[in-house]
């Protein structure tokens, strides 16, 4: 059985859905202006994404036979929850400063310690940050590495502002770094490259 209908599977979830916080619409709508003059782009976002450029990489890797069966079940991990219960989040690029940013809202199903986000949840969306800012310039991408200093907890539920930048590039390796902040700025919450 699959976990998603084919509609559920090819719909854009980087969008406003209702169980947003009046945060997390107001930092949607200041990245919507910036794309206006097209310095940002918003990269819309799927259960399952279209394996394109990817062929070469799953054939060194996986098993032509299982793959199959895989398929139709996968899912993108990030986009794995139900609406308002996992990562609620939406990626902007601008690919002239070598950035993404991700809006993001941690839903309750997120928790580690009461009331806060888990620590894992919080590596795995700075790494889908990080990740989709190497995948701009590589084709196919997989972090080796991921060192992280969690600064300041973040409270469950909260918003959080994810800022990925490309330092160099050295052949076939990018190196990039990541901070995450409240939605006010006010906080950094974790840093990590
Ligand atoms: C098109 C599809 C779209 C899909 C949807 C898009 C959605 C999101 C966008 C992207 C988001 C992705 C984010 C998620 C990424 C992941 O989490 S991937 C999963 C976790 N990672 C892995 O499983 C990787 C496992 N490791 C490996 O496969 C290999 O070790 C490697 C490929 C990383 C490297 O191996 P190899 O190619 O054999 O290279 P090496 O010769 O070993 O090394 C090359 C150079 O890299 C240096 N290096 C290697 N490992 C490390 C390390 N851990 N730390 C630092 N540096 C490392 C190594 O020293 C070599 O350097 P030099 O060339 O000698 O300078």
């Amino acid at each position: 059985r699959s976990f998603s209908s084919e509609k559920d599977i090819h719909k854009d979830y980087a969008v406003p859905n209702p169980t947003w916080s009046e945060d997390l619409r107001l930092l949607y709508e200041q990245f919507m202006k910036k794309c206006e003059d097209g310095s940002w782009e918003r990269l819309p976002s799927y259960r399952q994404h279209p394996a394109g450029g990817c062929s070469d990489f799953q054939a060194r890797h996986l098993d032509p036979s299982a793959m199959k069966e895989l398929t139709s079940r996968a899912r993108l991990f990030t986009r794995s929850f139900e609406d308002g219960l996992g990562f609620e989040y939406v990626m902007f690029c601008n690919d002239a400063e070598k950035r993404v940013v991700c809006i993001l809202q941690g839903g309750p199903h997120l928790q580690g310690m009461p009331g806060l986000f888990h620590g894992g949840a919080i590596l795995t969306i700075i790494d889908a940050t990080a990740g989709m800012c190497a995948k701009r310039i590589g084709k196919v991408v997989l972090t080796a590495n991921l060192n992280v200093n969690f600064k300041r907890p973040i409270p469950l539920c909260s918003v959080v502002v994810l800022n990925a930048q490309l330092e160099k590039a050295e052949g076939r390796k990018f190196f990039v770094s990541c901070t995450v902040h409240s939605g006010d700025g006010r906080t950094l919450h974790t840093e990590a490259t």
